[in-house]
């Protein structure tokens, strides 16, 4: 029995987010929170001929609780979108509370489930989930993650494209690695599982980087007010949490990049520091997922020296993004 719980359920990532939840075999119970028209998304959701069992809940009478009780996994698409004009950074004002006030209700009811975090901009929010937990003593590195899926889901379809072959795009794998904003998205497309064409040249390259960096952007843009990436981010984070329940069920050897506290796996947390040349609490690696959540912070592997460049421009961005996250929530430190 599985229990997964969306937190924001009626937005615009929430809604599709919550349907393709309903469609997984591997989720039995889901409950849908948001602070309006839960109840409708949940009715509507649950007329689908697939075993879930889907109930939705408003703040009023506890409900974040009891949509929180017995969670094995929390997504967390709660909060304002960007509109043209914006950074990630500038929803901070808003969404930190709110993932705080969500957090903080995840710590006392369902300390052990699997966090999901996609609340923008993740390079902070996922800083205070987990400063939330150790305030409440419940942290656990292993199982909170900040959800850049879309960023690799991403780097798959823009380098299938170039290939000339969409048919591609579910079999490319990109690592993208770093943070979920802006320069502090790194692809590492060295290492792409299918190689980019020997005619690409330098600038070709450079669009394509830039591409991935600011595809969020991209949607922005096209959306012209009306918000950001919604149903390519419901794809992301359903296939992020498909990931997690198979290998809770005991599945071996799924990785995905994914932004985490690096003291998850403390070697392998190291060894990303050396490699990055900082000592940043999180960085998005590949990770080895597990019945516990993360088993193996993976090496970044073999770097050129392009992509070395990019990593130290994405520090700064991080180091600040970060601090910013962490010292929103006063935890006493561990
Ligand atoms: N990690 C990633 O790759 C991505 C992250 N995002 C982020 O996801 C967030 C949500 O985006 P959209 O779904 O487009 O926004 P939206 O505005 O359509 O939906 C957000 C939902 O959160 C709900 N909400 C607000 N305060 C809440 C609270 N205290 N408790 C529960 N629910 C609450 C709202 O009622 C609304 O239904 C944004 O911060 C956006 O930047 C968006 C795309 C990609
Ligand atoms: O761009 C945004 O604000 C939403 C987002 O994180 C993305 O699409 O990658």
């Amino acid at each position: 029995m599985v229990k997964a719980v969306v937190l924001g359920a009626a937005g615009g990532i929430g809604q599709p987010l919550s349907l393709l939840l309903k469609i997984n075999p591997l989720v039995s119970e889901l409950a849908l929170y948001d602070i309006v028209n839960t109840p409708g998304v949940a009715v509507d959701l649950s007329h689908i001929a697939t075993p879930a069992k889907v109930q939705g809940f408003l703040p009023p009478d506890d409900g974040l609780k009891k949509a929180l009780t017995g969670a094995d996994i929390v997504v967390i698409p709660a909060g304002i979108p960007r509109k043209p004009g914006m950074t990630r950074d500038d929803l901070f004002k808003i969404n930190a509370g709110i993932v705080r006030d969500l957090a903080t209700g995840i710590a006392t009811t369902a300390p052990k489930a699997f966090v999901l975090v996609i609340s923008n901009p993740v390079n902070s929010t996922v800083p205070i989930v987990a400063e939330v937990f150790k305030k409440n003593g419940v942290f656990d590195p292993k199982r909170i993650f900040g959800v850049t899926t879309l960023d690799v889901v991403r780097a798959s379809t823009f380098v299938s494209e170039i290939l000339g072959d969409l048919s591609l795009a579910p079999s490319v794998k990109v690592p993208v690695v770093g943070g979920h904003s802006g320069v502090t998205i790194i692809p590492l497309l060295s290492q792409s599982s299918h190689p980019l064409p020997t005619s690409f040249k330098a600038e070709a390259l450079d669009a394509l980087v830039n591409r991935i960096q600011f595809g969020g952007d991209e949607v922005v843009k096209a959306k012209d007010g009306a918000g950001s990436a919604t149903l390519s981010m419901a794809y992301a984070g359903a296939e992020f949490a498909e990931k997690i329940l198979r290998a809770v069920k005991g599945e071996k050897g799924i990785v995905a990049p994914t932004y985490v506290h690096l003291s998850a796996d403390k070697a392998g947390g190291d060894a990303i520091k050396k490699e990055i040349g900082k000592d940043l609490d999180y960085f998005s690696a590949p990770v080895e997922l597990g019945p516990e959540g993360v088993v193996k912070i993976n090496s970044l592997g073999k770097v050129t020296e392009y992509e070395q460049k990019l990593i130290q421009a994405a520090l700064p961005d991080l180091a600040t993004n970060i601090e910013k996250g962490a010292s929103f929530v006063d935890a006493p430190k561990l």
